[in-house]
C-alpha cells in the first residue's frame, strides 16, 4: 500500500489549519506528529484525570486562560499508509479564531519597563521578576513552517522542539532548553535553570549575579517538593549547560512520584510558572508582570507536552515564537534582580532571538524581506 510520510501530513495540517502538534524530544532522533480532532479548552486539575493519551498546551497564567488540549487522535511517527491519510483529509479546517496584531517592544520601551521592575525589586516588593519584549520579524513565508520545524531539530538536537497549531492559539514554535516536569514509571524530574551567557571559548566564569538568580529557582522547586512532602530528592548541580550558542545554570532533582500520583494537577500548578519566567514571590511578580509588560504573553513561558497514563513530559515554552499575519513574534525574556543592567539583559534578549532567527536565515525561502532591524539599537 501507498505511504504518506509524516512531512507530506504536516506540510497538509499547516495548509488546511488542522490542529496538530509535532515534537522531538531532547537527544531523540525522530519527531512525533499528533493530529486531533477537536481541541479542548480545560482546567490543569483536570490535565492528569483524563487518563488518555493528550498533548496539551498551557498559557503563562493559568489564571486568565485554560490550558488547551488535542487529544492523540492520530500519532504519526515515520510514515502512513494511504488509508490513515485518507482519514485525516476528512478532519474539518479550523481557522485562527482571533487573529491578535503583531506586537514589538522597542529598546526605549524595554528600558522603561526595566525601570519600573527594578523600582519594584528595590523597593522590596519582589525579589526577582522575568521582563519579556517581543522581537516582530515581518517578510516570513509560513508556508515554510514545515522545513522549519525540521530544520529547527536539527539545529537543537538536545532542545524540545515542537510545533503546535490550535484554532484558539495560533501557530507556535520553539526550542526549549527548559523542562518543567517528567514522570516516567514513577520517576519524577524536575529542574531549575537560570542564568544565561553567551557561549564563548572553554572558559565558563558565572558571576553572583547569575548564580542568585539561578538558586532562587532551586530554592523555589525545593519549596515546592516540600510542600508535597518530598524530601529526599536526589540533587544533581548546579551544572552549566548549553543551549546552541547559549549557556545556562541548571540544577535537577530527582524524586518518586508516589507522594503526589494524586495530586499532579496542583503540583503542577504549584510548580508553574517558576521563578525562571515568572518571578519571586510568584504572585506578587505575576502581578508586576501583568503591571510592566505591555502585551500578552498568552502562550510564551507557558508548557507544552504529551501526558499519557505512565509519562508526563512537561516543557516550558521558551525560546518560542508565533506566526502572525505575514511575520513571527520572537518571545524574549531575561531574569532581572537587583544587579541588573538593561543593556545586558537587552543583550540577553538579543542572543536569545538568534535561537530562532538563525534557522529561519537557513531555510530557503522562508524570509522575504530582511527586517531592518533599527528597533534593536541600543542607545
Ligand atoms: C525566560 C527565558 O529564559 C529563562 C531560562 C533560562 C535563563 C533565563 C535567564 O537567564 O534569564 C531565564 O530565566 C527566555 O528565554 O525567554
Amino acid at each position: 500500500m501507498e505511504k504518506v510520510s509524516q512531512s507530506q501530513i504536516l506540510k497538509y495540517c499547516l495548509k488546511q489549519k488542522i490542529p496538530f502538534a509535532i515534537y522531538k524530544l531532547p537527544r531523540a532522533v525522530d519527531a512525533v506528529l499528533i493530529i486531533s480532532e477537536t481541541v479542548q479548552k480545560i482546567g490543569v486539575e483536570e490535565l492528569f484525570m483524563a487518563g488518555e493519551d493528550i498533548y496539551v498546551m498551557a498559557p503563562f497564567s493559568l489564571l486568565e486562560q485554560k490550558v488547551l488540549c488535542l487529544k492523540c487522535d492520530f500519532v504519526i511517527e515515520a510514515e502512513v499508509d494511504m488509508s490513515v491519510f485518507e482519514q485525516i483529509k476528512k478532519i474539518k479546517s479550523h481557522k485562527e479564531e482571533v487573529q491578535e496584531p503583531s506586537f514589538c517592544t522597542d529598546y526605549a520601551a524595554y528600558k522603561n519597563q526595566f525601570q519600573k521592575m527594578l523600582t519594584e525589586i528595590q523597593n522590596g516588593r519582589i525579589s526577582k521578576a522575568i521582563l519579556s519584549r517581543i522581537k516582530h520579524l515581518d517578510g516570513i513565508n509560513a508556508e515554510g513552517a514545515d522545513d522549519f520545524f525540521y530544520e529547527l531539530c536539527q539545529s537543537y538536537p538536545k532542545a524540545y522542539t515542537y510545533m503546535a497549531y490550535t484554532p484558539q492559539s495560533g501557530l507556535w514554535t520553539g526550542a526549549s532548553p527548559e523542562l518543567l516536569f517528567k514522570a516516567v514509571e514513577g520517576v519524577g524530574t524536575v529542574v531549575a535553570l537560570a542564568g544565561t551567557k553567551k557561549k564563548q571559548g572553554e572558559r565558563i566564569a558565572w558571576g553572583d549575579k547569575e548564580r542568585d538568580e539561578q538558586q532562587m529557582v532551586s530554592d523555589f522547586v525545593l519549596g515546592v517538593l516540600n510542600k508535597y512532602g518530598i524530601r529526599n530528592a536526589v540533587v544533581k548541580g548546579p551544572d552549566t549547560v548549553v543551549a546552541g550558542k547559549i549557556l545556562h545554570l541548571k540544577t535537577q532533582f530527582g524524586f518518586g512520584t508516589e507522594q503526589i500520583t494524586d495530586r499532579l494537577g496542583s503540583f503542577v500548578s504549584d510548580l508553574h510558572p517558576t521563578p525562571a519566567v515568572c518571578g519571586l514571590p510568584k504572585q506578587e511578580s505575576m502581578k508586576v508582570i501583568a503591571e510592566v509588560e505591555l502585551h500578552k504573553r498568552t502562550f510564551y513561558a507557558g508548557f507544552l507536552g504529551r501526558i499519557r497514563p505512565n509519562q508526563i513530559r512537561l516543557y516550558v515554552n521558551i525560546r518560542s515564537m508565533k506566526f502572525t499575519n505575514g511575520g513571527v513574534d520572537l518571545y524574549l525574556g531575561g531574569g532581572i534582580t537587583s544587579g541588573s543592567d538593561v543593556n545586558n539583559e537587552w543583550r540577553e534578549t538579543e542572543l536569545k532571538a538568534q535561537t530562532l532567527s538563525s534557522v529561519i536565515k537557513k531555510v530557503k525561502g522562508m524570509r522575504k524581506l530582511v527586517n531592518k532591524d533599527a528597533d534593536n539599537a541600543i542607545e
